[in-house]
């Protein structure tokens, strides 16, 4: 049964004290943290790359990487990702012609390897060679560029069909995602929770990120005994 992984999205945090904001989130429970690297091509933002990476990567011990590509060329900036210390790197299906290579790619570095999809996109995108190469599945729930966006709930099914093909993998939910929408999240089967204005912006987020993870654990026991696992 896939764990419970909480992955505060930094571009809700203040980006000049990103390492000590990072520190925040784990000493407050998060597991990964979760970068949104965006290159101002696949979406209409431009935030960081590996340089700053880098430098969370010393400031940060201990840290997991959670690298969310929203670049239009993701097989160019695999090294650099992984020479800045990235654990995961998760690319989007549309911007590849050669998802399988590129996973390829991701593992040779040592990095885990996702794929994501956006709203647009069919979770048959992910056909099951890709999924059963891939270490993670991420559904967008909001259109990649900026946060703060209204969760889009026709996407939660995509997760469901996803979880159904693959009943071990990591699912991730990215978007408007919080504590009025994790239960749709958690139900459908998604187990890696991606939030970023619902953490940064609590005054409690302690309690936000115990909350979220209780749900997902919840529902996982749920999904599991369904299943008879
Ligand atoms: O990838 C993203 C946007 O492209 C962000 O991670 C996402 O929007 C999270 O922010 P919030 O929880 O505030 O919606």
């Amino acid at each position: 049964m896939p764990r419970a992984i909480i992955s505060p999205s930094v571009l809700a945090s203040d980006f000049g004290q990103l390492s000590a904001e990072c520190t925040r989130m784990m000493k407050g429970g998060a597991e990964w943290l979760h970068m949104d690297i965006m290159d101002g091509h696949f979406v209409p933002n431009i935030t960081m790359g590996a340089p700053v990476l880098s430098c969370v990567y010393k400031g940060v011990p201990g840290i997991f990487m959670d690298c969310h590509m929203m670049v239009a060329q993701p097989e160019k900036w695999v090294n650099d990702i992984a020479d800045a210390g990235g654990s995961l790197y998760c690319f989007h299906i549309e911007a590849t012609s050669d998802a399988i290579s590129l996973i390829n790619a991701i593992h040779e570095r040592k990095m885990k390897a996702g794929v994501a999809i956006s709203p647009d996109t069919a979770s048959t995108a992910i056909t099951d060679e890709i999924g059963a190469a891939a270490d993670m599945l991420l559904v967008m729930t909001v259109y990649p560029g900026r946060g703060g966006q209204k969760f889009i709930e026709r996407c939660v099914p995509k997760v469901a069909e996803l979880r159904a093909r693959f009943p071990d993998k990591d699912i991730e939910v990215d978007g408007g995602v919080g504590p009025k929408t994790i239960d749709a999240c958690a139900d459908a089967g998604s187990n890696v929770i991606v939030a970023g204005t619902a953490i940064f912006g609590a005054s409690n987020p302690e309690g936000v990120i115990q909350g979220l993870k209780d749900t997902v654990n919840t529902a996982q026991a749920r999904i599991a005994n369904k299943a008879g696992h």
